[in-house]
């Protein structure tokens, strides 16, 4: 049997599959926790790769592996390969005021939002890489100043993985390099002007691969795919289509749609990034998705079934209970220093059970307007997968297609964006013109009577919430 290895090196652990590579069984696997915070030095991301390799049983005996990673997150290195600071990751806020210069500079407005989309298919927010390597510059320049090359996580541990040989062999893919903010989907070229307005000077930069290309070997003699961006890579463990959807619910909520074309949207809610397989990958995030969950199971003191539990006990609308779930602030809508909100309480909606609906209700009106975006932006939508730690929720896989007001698919638990990435290492071993199909069973449909009135009255609270800067 052949054996190939997918990482997905994401914002709250490391999970590595081994799997496969004809069938796409599952052989092995393994995990380990990433620190929190929204700067952590990528020595931490190597750590917990190393960790959880070994919990897969090592990688002597694949034939070949490649990293999925979060995306968009600031790697400087220096001159001789160094980390210049922690890396900054894409739910880090403190860039939202660049992002603001940035847009300022193309011409501001309407005018500099559209200069951008134009460039690199995104308007900038503080998520995206070119606004991290502009904080650097303003903010610690002599950090800037050392800065040699710049790189995104999965290009870092893909590079780590080869052995680090040298800054010229830094490799990535399309899928990620669309969204640092100086690489453009529509063309498939960098914006080394756009960096340069970012960073100050020019630095280098990963060479994008073909999607089934390799960018090295390990020390054992492994093939090193091109690796990609979680989001990519879960379409691609998902083998969605033109016409799929993928809405996931980590630490970031995410809808995604395979698209044919690249999406240019000058409102800045739909990012217009490529796609793993060649193709496009129109994106809406949100800061807000799991932790949501995570965070009402700590306020109520219980687990994520009993939340569950009580969540589906209580009525649809939660009694008129809207949460607006912008704990971290948010992306979309571009709000980074606003807070989240519960509104509409009444005696009677002051239980366990009405909290918990509006907790899991929030969110899943948050994915919802990412769907619309989406739509609005002339995607297909014939199917939508739910994936993500927060689709382990009962609740969340049996309110989202009340919510959204349309069936929704739920693919067996796993670990997607791993398997996407490892269906890409053994796509890299076959060099064929498509990547293998890997069957898979046990995707369950959700369906569910539409509760617009969930929305409308998310719609209301949506903009009541005040400001407070993140420290
Ligand atoms: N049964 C569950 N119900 C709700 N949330 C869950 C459940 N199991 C895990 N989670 C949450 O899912 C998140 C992890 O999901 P994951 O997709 O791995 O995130 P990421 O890729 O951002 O690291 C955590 O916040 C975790 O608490
Ligand atoms: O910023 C984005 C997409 O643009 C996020 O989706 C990150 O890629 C982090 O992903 P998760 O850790 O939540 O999977």
């Amino acid at each position: 049997m052949t054996l190939v290895a997918g990482v997905d090196s994401s914002t709250q652990s490391c999970k590595v599959v081994v799997r496969d590579a004809e069938t796409g069984t599952l052989v092995r696997e393994g995990r380990a926790a990433h620190p929190d915070g929204t700067e952590v030095h990528p020595d931490a991301w190597e750590s917990a790769l190393d960790a959880a390799v070994a919990e897969a049983g090592g990688l002597d005996d694949v034939a070949a592996v490649a990293v999925g990673g979060q995306q968009h997150g600031m790697v400087c290195l220096d001159e001789s390969g160094k980390v210049v600071r922690p890396a900054l990751l894409w739910n880090d806020t403190r860039s939202a005021g660049a992002a603001g210069d940035l847009i300022e500079e193309l011409g501001g407005g309407e005018a500099g939002r559209q200069a951008w989309v134009d460039a690199v298919g995104l308007v900038p927010v503080a998520s995206f890489t070119v606004t991290k390597l502009r904080w650097l510059a303003d903010n610690e320049p002599d950090n800037a100043g050392r800065t040699a090359a710049v790189c995104l996580p999965h290009d870092y541990l893909s590079w780590k993985l080869a052995g680090s040989p040298g800054l010229d062999a830094l490799f990535t893919d399309r899928g990620d390099a669309s969204g640092t903010g100086y690489w453009s989907a529509a063309t498939g070229e960098y914006r080394t002007d756009l960096l340069v307005r970012g960073l100050g000077h020019e630095a280098v930069v990963p060479r994008v691969l073909a999607p089934a290309e390799s960018g090295g070997t390990t020390p054992g003699g492994a093939l090193i795919g091109p690796g990609t961006g979680d989001n990519a890579a879960a379409a691609l463990g998902l083998a969605a289509r033109p016409g799929d959807v993928v809405l996931s619910i980590g630490t970031s909520g995410v809808a995604s749609a395979v698209a044919e074309v690249p999406a240019a949207d000058a409102s800045g809610a739909v990012a217009g990034f490529a796609d793993a397989t060649g193709r496009f990958l129109p994106l809406v995030a949100t800061l807000n998705a799991a932790r949501v969950l995570d965070a009402m199971a700590r306020i109520l003191g219980v687990d994520h079934a009993e939340l569950s539990r009580l969540a589906l006990s209580a009525p649809a609308g939660a009694g008129g209970l809207a949460l607006v779930p912008y704990f971290e602030g948010e992306r979309t809508p571009d709000k980074p220093d606003s807070t989240g909100a519960l509104h509409g309480m009444r005696l009677s909606t002051s239980t366990p059970a009405h909290l918990a609906r509006a907790a899991v209700e929030g969110l899943l009106c948050g994915l919802a307007d990412g769907l619309d975006a989406l739509v609005a932006q002339g995607a297909r939508v014939e199917r939508v997968f739910l994936v993500g730690g927060g689709a382990r929720s009962e609740a969340v896989r049996r309110l989202a297609p009340a919510v959204l007001g349309r069936p929704v698919l739920v693919p067996p638990p796993g670990e997607y964006v791993a398997d996407g990435a490892a269906r890409q290492a053994a796509w890299v071993l076959t060099g064929a013109a498509e990547a293998p199909t890997w069957e898979r069973e046990g995707t369950e449909a959700y369906d569910a009577e539409p509760t617009p009135f969930v929305r409308e009255r998310y719609a209301e609270a949506r903009d009541l919430t005040v400001a407070q800067p993140q420290v």
